[in-house]
């Protein structure tokens, strides 16, 4: 078999001498969706957990590899912070979590959770890459990583380096915020990354009383980003306190329906 086809950036990408692909031997992954943002904030992490809970409660073997290494939020997300990861054979065995969600972050390494990493962006750039290489992450279907944060160094190499199928890009509904979003979205596709949509996080929210969603920013000048972006809406999300209790799995039904509706389009996207 060419050393490609297992590769999920396969037909997309320059071939094999211009290569720079790492590659995981003794692990079967199927897609990774990167989960990305120029913006620090804007709720990458919490969409990558809410995808990942999604994704394995539909039946899918699903793993976490937490590339935001100087601000590690996974296990908290997941409900796992108090784990720790040791190696095998050489080999991290990631922390899990009740449901079997395989996780992979710096906050399940360090003695504290409020323990710095005060490193240079190559040092954490090839710490993300050995999370991916030299973790045991078994066989996963779907590897959902919440990307380094910003467009620089560190993302730079992990787009790079590790074979993304494509990625979510997160953003709220305000022009500034879009302005550098965008410049995310215009890395990844120079990267020849497939950008799959985009989630608009904190876009409303739902008055208590009567449920009207109310819109803190102008939703033509979203609509407007995302044509001017060609960009799918893969899903929008309230701002809520809800989202504060992912890892105990008490959302709320209008969440859990939108969470569905935008892993559905992330799936849908991923089989174009
Ligand atoms: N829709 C939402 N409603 C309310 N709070 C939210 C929402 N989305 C995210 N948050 C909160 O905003 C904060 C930042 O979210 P998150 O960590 O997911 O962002 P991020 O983009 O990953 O940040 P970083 O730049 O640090 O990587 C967290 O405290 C999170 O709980």
């Amino acid at each position: 078999m060419s050393e490609c086809q297992s590769c999920s950036s396969n037909g997309n990408c320059d071939g094999v001498e211009s290569c720079t692909m790492v590659k995981n031997t003794d692990s079967n992954i199927g897609k990774i969706i990167g989960v990305m943002s120029g913006k620090g904030g804007v709720g990458k992490s919490t969409v990558s957990a809410l995808l990942a809970k999604e994704l394995s409660s539909q039946g899918y073997r699903v793993g976490v590899l937490d590339a935001d290494i100087t601000g590690p939020s996974i296990p908290r997300l997941l409900g796992i912070s108090g784990e720790r990861v040791y190696t095998r054979d050489e080999k991290l065995i990631p922390g899990e979590t009740a449901e079997g969600i395989k996780v992979m972050s710096l906050n399940l390494m360090v003695k504290e959770e409020s323990d710095p990493v005060i490193w240079r962006g190559p040092m954490i750039g090839e710490m993300v890459k050995q999370f991916y290489t030299d973790v045991h992450w078994g066989e996963l279907d779907y590897l959902v990583m919440d990307m380094p944060p910003g467009t620089g160094d560190v993302a730079l190499t992990t787009m790079q380096s590790i074979p993304l199928s494509g990625v979510v890009m997160v953003s709220i509904p305000q022009d500034l915020v879009s302005m550098i979003v965008a410049k995310a979205v215009n890395m990844a596709r120079k990267m020849n990354v497939e950008v799959l949509g985009l989630v608009q996080n904190m876009s409303y929210i739902l008055c208590p009383d009567c449920s009207t969603e109310i819109r803190m920013f102008e939703s033509e000048e979203a609509d407007e980003f995302l044509e001017s972006m060609d960009l799918k809406l893969l899903g929008e999300l309230p701002m809520t306190r809800d989202l504060n209790r992912i890892s105990d799995g008490k959302l709320s039904e209008k969440i859990g329906e939108t969470v569905t509706g935008l892993t559905k389009s992330v799936l849908s996207q991923l089989e174009k």
